[in-house]
């Protein structure tokens, strides 16, 4: 008896993970913050990190960027050995106000350079001018370059500081409350900016207290409690109540 005919299914392929965080522990003193975290991010995912003040949301980040030290679990980052993996931006933006636009964008590199071409010279290469331009041009500010950083808006700034980042040429970009300074509509300008970002292949991971921003933006909510992922879906999976529990139940350990 010859075997059945096999028919060919056509199934999605899952985008490969390129920020993988497995097991994740960290704990402050004698307190435990994180407590397991697992949490992959593919290439082209916008995941937006949602939880209470004090649910570890950037204590995740950190761990993967090194500004924390985790005590337990992986992190790994695909594509990354020659380059720096993450690149991060925060709510406090930190762009030197009184240098010009490009030479903060320019300033992503500065890992790359020597210490002879470095931000204490006058003029960084012409190399890292164009590639920096390029960048400002990713985020709609090329036309800015040349101004004082100080003289943009709030949204402007947090604008450049994702150039900055995208400057480093790192394969995953983590923003901790990259919109929680800015008002409504430079928000949205941001989140479309990671949006955009996100299609064009970059690994994106958001911290972010604007639930209706997060359902609008991004492909996968991830609700994180008392260092703990309670929920991870993409908005139409996720319900609003479940996420609305994160703040009422308690977030902080
Ligand atoms: N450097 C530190 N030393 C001691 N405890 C810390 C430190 N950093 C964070 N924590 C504690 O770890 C817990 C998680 O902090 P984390 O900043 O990750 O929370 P979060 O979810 O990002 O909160 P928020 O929304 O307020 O930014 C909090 O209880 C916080 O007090």
């Amino acid at each position: 008896m010859s075997a059945p005919a096999l028919t060919p299914v056509a199934r999605p392929v899952a985008a490969a993970e390129v920020l993988s965080i497995r097991g994740l522990r960290k704990t402050y003193a004698e307190r435990t913050v994180l407590e397991g975290v697992d949490l992959g991010v593919a290439a082209g995912e916008l995941v937006a990190l949602l939880g209470a003040n004090g649910s570890g949301k950037s204590t995740v980040l950190k761990c993967v960027v090194g500004l924390a030290q985790a005590d337990g679990g992986t992190v790994s980052i695909a594509g990354a050995d020659e380059r720096p993996g993450a690149a991060m931006v925060f709510q406090q933006i930190h762009l030197v106000r009184r240098r010009s636009v490009l030479d903060n964008v320019c300033a992503g590199a500065l890992g790359r350079l020597s210490l002879r071409r470095s931000w204490s010279t006058s003029a960084f290469p012409r190399a890292l001018r164009e590639e920096s331009m390029a960048c400002l041009d990713r985020v709609g500010l090329a036309d800015r370059a040349h101004d004082r950083a100080g003289r943009l808006s709030g949204g402007q700034q947090q604008r450049v500081a994702i150039a900055r980042a995208l400057c480093q040429r790192a394969p995953v970009l983590l923003a901790d409350e990259p919109v929680s300074a800015l008002d409504p509509e430079a928000a949205e300008q941001v989140m479309e900016l990671l949006r955009r970002l996100a299609d064009d292949g970059i690994a994106v991971a958001a911290v972010l207290h604007q639930p209706d921003l997060a359902r609008r933006h991004a492909d996968r909510l991830v609700g994180l409690q008392q260092g703990r992922i309670v929920f991870s879906g993409s908005p139409e999976e996720i319900a609003e109540d479940e996420v609305r529990a994160l703040y009422t139940t308690g977030g902080a350990r």
